[in-house]
């Protein structure tokens, strides 16, 4: 009752019905977002979305607040009714639950991806196996896979240089494709790239609030899909064959490859194995393998993908850091050899340009919107039940008093004078993730591959803008594409070994490998 005589937060006012429906622009939203944070002088603004409130958090604060020390704020009330009996309903958790679009949730049939899942039982079943496998210890036993595919990247560079995000798009699909389910991918269209490709485009097209306007107006979900402007809802039939088919076609490849004894480690032949336990029977079983490993190629290849490709563009920006990174590699990696996992310690320049990447770009700038389920208040605000709550990470790490020129890829902003990493510098990897009971599970996989991908490119290529035939440089456009996910466009540079060394040690790596396989 009490908080029912609140305000909401300051924000755009809008029209009659559909509020700020038509002020939030379809693309780049975030920054809009920002803009009117700013406007307001306020860290949290209220947005109506044609009835359904959208709260944005704009700061590190009040995300941390809301989505990290909940507990904390409710200490502060401890007395308070309402909060003892949300300690016993376990309503902790408030906001963790997923805002659910009649689009994907719906009609498109995505709750079997766990990642869009609301919080609750089903949830935590496929997050606890998640957890089990790819926390920061279990993810370490991955680690050959994903070296396996940095180097076949690096053989890729030499045969196509050109190719700067086809190159990369391979290695993560690569990467996930061995550790999901065990499968060694073909060189050239593979199948399951291929089918895995075209499902995550468009359920990442899908991912935004307020993409398609049935999220806005569900009662639209009942126009029959012959109806003119029904174009949804044939998009959302093929989106659900695409996205079962992904999720069904490797798995059961997985499967048979276990049960002929055919299986390389991997996340789905290690959980087969622990099914015969009878205790992990009890809080899994092989749906949640599926569609565990289903959620990793959705969630982990253009996320990873992106963050390499915009670790290139900051690097052709400023060849002062490839400079810098290439003399650290030198002093630490022997002649002859390629870096590996054992050399992170020694290498905390490219750990600095890893971070520098999330922060600079970041992947996932609105992290994934969660749903309020509960009245909440905040610094004398109301927060309404049902709302969609956006935590604009973006913002927090391009935080002007966070960090000095934000926009700038300087990873040197993350070293002490001493040449080691700055411990007192925030760091990008507590908001790139996400928050939470949310946060991304597959983090410790995906900054390792980030890591190594950029340290062994580093080592043997020089990385350059590309130049036309007359001589001219060719300056990366640096467009990405607004989504769930933010991918650079297409862009040229080049990519040559630094020496005929390099360039044998990577064609005797490849030769090594083939020889073996
Ligand atoms: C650069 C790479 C990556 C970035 C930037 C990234 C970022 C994120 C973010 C921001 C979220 C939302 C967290 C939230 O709601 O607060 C998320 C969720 C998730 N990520 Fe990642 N991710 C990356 C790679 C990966 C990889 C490699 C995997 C799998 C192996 C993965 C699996 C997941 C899953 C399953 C979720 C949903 C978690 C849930 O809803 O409980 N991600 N990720």
């Amino acid at each position: 009752r009490r908080t029912s005589r609140l305000p909401l937060p300051p924000g755009p006012k809008g029209l009659p019905f559909v509020g700020n429906f038509w002020d939030i622009p379809g693309d780049f939203e975030w920054i809009t977002y920002h803009k009117w944070c700013k406007a307001f002088n306020t860290d949290i603004l209220y947005l109506n979305l044609a009835g359904t409130p959208l709260i944005v958090l704009d700061s590190y604060e009040v995300v941390n607040q809301l989505l990290e020390k909940r507990s904390a704020v409710f200490s502060n009330r401890c007395l308070d009714f309402v909060s003892v009996i949300r300690v016993f309903l376990d309503t902790d958790s408030f906001l963790s639950s997923r805002p659910q679009f009649p689009m994907q949730s719906e009609l498109m049939g995505l709750d079997f991806n766990f990642a869009f899942m609301d919080y609750g039982p089903k949830w935590q079943k496929h997050r606890r196996l998640m957890h089990q496998h790819f926390h920061a210890g279990a993810s370490r036993l991955f680690l050959p896979h994903t070296l396996k595919s940095c180097r076949n990247l690096l053989t890729r560079f030499l045969d196509i240089p050109d190719d700067v995000l086809g190159n990369l798009r391979q290695m993560a699909g690569e990467t996930i494709m061995a550790i999901a389910y065990g499968i060694q991918v073909q060189e050239y269209n593979d199948p399951y790239i291929d089918i895995a490709e075209k499902a995550v485009h468009t359920l990442l097209a899908a991912g935004a609030p307020g993409k398609y306007l049935v999220d806005t107006f569900p009662i639209l979900k009942h126009v029959p899909e012959w109806m003119p402007g029904a174009g949804f809802q044939r998009k959302a039939k093929e989106y659900k064959t695409l996205a079962r088919t992904m999720f069904a076609l490797p798995y059961s490849a997985a499967k048979q490859n276990f049960a002929s004894g055919d299986s390389p480690a991997c996340f789905t032949s290690r959980c087969l194995e622990s099914l015969a336990c009878a205790k992990d029977k009890a809080f899994f079983d092989e749906e949640v393998i599926q569609n565990n490993a289903g959620a990793m190629y959705v969630a982990g290849s253009d996320t990873t993908l992106s963050a390499i490709a915009s670790c290139i563009l900051g690097l052709l920006e400023n060849p002062q850091v490839i400079k810098r990174a290439q003399e650290e590699l030198d002093r630490v990696v022997k002649p002859g050899q390629l870096p590996s996992f054992d050399d992170e310690g020694s290498l905390p320049y490219i750990t600095a340009i890893t971070k520098e990447a999330l922060r600079w770009r970041d992947v996932v700038p609105t992290a994934a919107s969660r749903k309020l389920l509960i009245d909440e208040e905040y610094k004398g605000y109301r927060l309404p039940a049902g709302s969609i709550v956006v935590p604009n990470a973006w913002a927090i790490l391009h935080n002007e008093d966070i960090y000095l020129d934000p926009f700038e890829f300087n990873p040197d902003r993350f070293m002490t004078k001493d040449g080691k990493l700055d411990q007192a510098v925030f760091d990008p990897e507590r908001a790139c993730w996400g928050f939470g009971r949310r946060i991304c599970p597959g983090r410790h996989m995906a900054f390792s591959a980030i890591w190594i991908n950029v340290a062994s490119m580093l080592a043997v290529f020089d990385i350059k803008k590309a130049v036309d035939e007359a001589g001219n440089v060719i300056e990366p456009s640096h467009e990405y594409l607004s989504g769930l996910v933010c991918l650079p466009k297409p862009y040229k540079c080049s990519i040559t070994p630094r020496s005929k060394e390099a360039e044998e040690l990577i064609r005797g790596y490849a030769n090594s490998e083939s020889s073996q396989d």
